[in-house]
């Protein structure tokens, strides 16, 4: 019986064991996933530095995590990608490092392609894929001359298979993959990891902050979002994959088995989600 329980206590440490001591920077910290999962690191032997573009909501979250002491803020907007090597900077003279930056933060869209104009597919592409990439470019560097860097990028199962009235989002999800793929293989040598993190329906603001054709917000909450997995069990889930290194994981309920058709039977995934009232 002793044994078992030190087995089981060693195999609860070893899981958590890689937060120790690392810092950890999350964008997208001020609402839904970001801040789950700002409240669930905050459980661990971690720092914290905490982005999004508004500082008041982010120390609102900081209120509510254990150890704040270990929790900077740092306020900036994704889209101002051109600014992002001083955010880097600003990031690491917090704790003298970073060890893990989660590329969080995002908007998704709920719009045909034939309602939406250009100008919001430039916007996903802007603070989804490229505020995510020049954010990571500028970290590189750290990364590279510490050895050692994890790289957590919240995609979706969009950036996986495409749905309808996604397709600007889709296109920037999908992008984050093709990206993060060859910086993994590119920088292995320097012991730097990435994982791509693939939500399903989580119950969030997702949808409400969706953009629809003309750019405006949608403001309401769909329901395969509101009956989605609750957003404490998601972070859970997602700290595993983290620790676990994993390259990418699928975290939701039956959605996810779409990443299988996608791969395997593309024209039966086609039909079923073509004929979904899912949406
Ligand atoms: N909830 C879901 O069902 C779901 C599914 C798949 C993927 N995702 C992804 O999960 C991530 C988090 O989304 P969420 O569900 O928590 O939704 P959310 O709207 O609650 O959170 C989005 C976060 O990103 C931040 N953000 C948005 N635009 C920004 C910008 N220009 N600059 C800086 N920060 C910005 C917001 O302030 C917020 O903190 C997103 O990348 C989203 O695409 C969510």
């Amino acid at each position: 019986m002793a044994i078992s329980l030190d087995f089981l206590l060693l195999k609860h440490k070893l899981r958590f064991m890689d937060f120790n001591d690392k810092v950890i920077w999350i964008t997208g910290a001020s609402s839904g996933i970001g801040k789950a999962l700002a409240l669930e690191f905050s459980k661990q032997n971690c720092k914290l530095i905490l982005s999004a573009r508004r500082e008041t909501e982010l120390n609102k979250v900081k209120s509510e995590c254990n150890n704040t002491e270990a929790i900077s803020i740092l306020p900036f907007d994704l889209a101002d990608y051109s600014l992002m090597k001083p955010i880097a900077e600003k990031a690491v003279s917090f704790f003298g490092k970073v060890d893990i930056l989660v590329n969080n933060g995002g908007i998704s869209q709920r719009s045909l392609i034939v309602d939406t104009d250009i100008s919001v597919d430039k916007k996903l592409m802007e603070v989804d894929y490229l505020g995510t990439v020049a954010l990571s470019k500028a970290l590189l560097p750290h990364f590279i001359s510490n050895k050692s860097g994890h790289y957590v990028t919240v995609t979706s199962l969009m950036g996986k298979f495409g749905s309808p009235f996604r397709s600007g989002y889709c296109g920037a999800k999908h992008a984050l993959h093709g990206f993060f793929d060859v910086l993994r293989m590119e920088h292995e040598k320097d012991n730097i990891k990435v994982t791509l993190i693939c939500p399903g329906f989580v119950n969030t603001d997702v949808s409400h902050n969706a953009l629809t054709g003309d750019g405006s917000q949608l403001n309401q909450l769909d329901e395969a979002t509101e009956n989605g997995l609750p957003v404490d069990e998601f972070a859970k889930r997602m700290l595993k994959a983290i620790s676990k290194e994993k390259f990418e994981a699928y975290i939701g309920r039956k959605e996810t088995t779409g990443v299988f058709l996608k791969r395997f039977f593309p024209k039966l995934l086609h039909k079923v989600v073509t004929k979904s009232k899912v949406r």
